[in-house]
């Protein structure tokens, strides 16, 4: 025997009494019937016995148990001393089996419980009364009780577990790190059980104010990987999960392990691709786009994203708002790309762009739907409403021409295109667009003025002439716009709302530039 094996067979204890009670019935047949089989005694509330006993298994009811009926619609089942007794008593203390004795009280050795459902109750749209019913109270308090006890008794929160449990009752029980990792695993489960409950009441059900913001922010997060590194190699990195989906749980179809800043790169081109209702290719790098377009397919999209900035492009993240085709995937194949996210593949399309053996393969359903930012920030965290071209200002019909003519229908589209777009780089940010395709980007710069001479010297003399521009905010001084009008553009959308409004209408209005106010700005950092 190795020194290892001598401190699990010490630490291990035999299961020979289990507490079972289970909202989620999932395998529980097959359970009772392996504990039975290993010689372990069942006791259980309610519709678990009943189940347990239809199976054919025996089992004590927790009102034998008891000799307290369960009450109060279910309310009242398992809160006693004869089954908390049995659950907290410290078995490595003599003091404690003694007290047990004397009580007649036997202890548990294995404790299985899950909760009610109270987060899918409220996000099913039940009455306050139905959800404030679904909170659990015997349970936790069981699974809490086991948890703290792990050095006499082992919990277990998820059916996934069971197996496991079947193993150890066989083999003669769980040693002491598997009861540790199983209560850590079971305060976890309460702890988010209680985060969800607490935020109810304080969001929805008990809020503070009508401020709209809730006076608690709780949220937990599984880890579902730990990355090679942070944003550089000596940072280290993990990534976890809240459990709504989303591009934290993208199922990753082909390539290299994802890096941090491949994340935060993908997750930049979803927003950057979704913000268009025509199929659309974002292209990222360092997460603003050096490109973005709509076009009549995937395939077209890319191509006129792509030619925005070849340059940029290589080693750029791509998002698609549409099923890739395998045209798309040819494109892409060609061409050095880190990531690839959309949320479907049509078939065929994987494998082109697994002819790269490194290209990371992601399918993401869905937009990004997060409804709020949460920003950590030294000492606390800021919150805000997710940013989703959801003002009055972002819908053309309700622009103010600020001078020149008006723009045609079509026209009027391409800048519009060119206003979403925006909306997707860096401030400040400054974005040329001509045919459902930005042109020319100027990103992150501290003044306007640079990001609108970046974005004319990429677009380039030709592609400037005649493109339409959107920046993302007001123009302080006209200068930033007389670059851009020296570049030839034909039109202009931009917030207003400076106080120099006039010298920037009169700029454009001399070089006989159509410019349109929206009224609302899409600052993004
Ligand atoms: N009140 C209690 O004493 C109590 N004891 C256990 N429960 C819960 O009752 C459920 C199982 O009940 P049943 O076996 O009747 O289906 C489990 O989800 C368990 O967490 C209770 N219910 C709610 O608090």
């Amino acid at each position: 025997m190795t020194a290892n094996e001598t401190t699990t067979a010490t630490t291990q204890r035999p299961i020979r009494r289990a507490l079972v009670s289970v909202y989620d019935k999932t395998g529980l047949e097959e359970l009772a019937r392996g504990l039975h089989e290993a010689g372990v005694a069942l006791v259980s509330t309610g519709s678990t016995a009943s189940k347990i006993a239809a199976a054919g298994v025996p089992v004590t009811k927790v009102e034998e148990l008891t000799g307290f009926p369960e009450c109060l619609d279910g309310r009242v089942k398992t809160l006693h001393p004869r089954v908390h007794a049995g659950i907290l008593a410290d078995l490595r203390l003599e003091d404690h089996r003694n007290q047990l004795a004397e009580l007649g009280v036997e202890p548990f050795d294995l404790v299985i419980v899950n909760l009610y459902p109270f987060r899918e109750t409220v996000a099913s749209g039940a009455t306050p009364d139905e959800c404030v019913e679904q909170i659990d109270i015997g349970g936790p308090s069981m699974v809490r009780a086991a948890a703290k006890n792990h050095p006499s008794v082992a919990v277990v929160t998820s059916p996934a577990r069971y197996a496991d449990v079947l193993a150890a009752a066989q083999g003669g029980g769980f040693d002491l790190a598997a009861r540790k990792r199983l209560a850590a695993e079971a305060f976890q489960h309460t702890a988010a059980y209680d985060v969800a409950v607490a935020s109810w009441f304080a969001d929805d059900y008990a809020a503070a104010d009508d401020s709209g913001f809730p006076d608690f922010l709780g949220a937990t997060y599984a880890r579902k990987n730990v990355l090679r590194y942070g944003e550089n190699p000596h940072q280290g990195a993990a990534l976890y999960v809240d459990g709504t989906g989303g591009l934290a749980e993208a199922e990753q179809l082909h390539g290299k392990e994802m890096s941090y800043n491949n994340y935060t790169d993908t997750d930049a081109a979803r927003r950057a691709a979704y913000d268009h209702a025509d199929p659309c290719v974002a292209i990222i790098k360092h997460a603003n786009p050096c490109g973005i377009a709509t076009g009549a397919d995937v395939a077209e999209a890319h191509r006129k994203a792509h030619a925005c900035d070849p340059l940029s492009a290589f080693g750029g993240v791509i998002a698609v708002n549409r099923p890739v085709t395998v045209e798309l995937a040819e494109q892409v194949a060609e061409i050095f790309t880190e990531v690839i996210v959309a949320p479907a593949y049509e078939d065929g399309a994987v494998e082109v762009l697994a002819r790269k053996k490194n290209i990371r393969v992601l399918r993401a359903e869905g937009a990004p739907a997060n409804p709020v930012e949460v920003k950590p920030i030294d000492g606390g965290a800021l919150l805000q409403v997710t940013d989703r071209l959801q003002a009055e200002g972002d819908d053309p019909a309700n622009w103010t021409l600020a001078t020149g003519e008006a723009l045609s229908a079509e026209e009027l589209a391409e800048l519009a295109f060119a206003w979403k777009a925006c909306r997707a780089v860096k401030s400040n940010a400054i974005l040329l667009a001509k045919d459902g395709a930005s042109v020319g980007v100027g990103m992150g710069q501290v003044n306007r003025v640079d990001s609108a001479k970046l974005a004319v010297e990429r677009a380039g003399a030709e592609r400037a002439q005649g493109s339409y521009a959107a920046s993302d905010a007001f123009f302080p001084f006209p200068d930033g716009l007389e670059i851009l009008t020296a570049a030839g553009v034909k039109a202009v959308v931009q917030p207003g709302g400076s106080v120099r409004d006039e010298q920037v209408v009169e700029a454009a209005q001399k070089a006989g530039v159509t410019m349109y106010f929206t009224g609302t700005r899409h600052f993004f950092h």
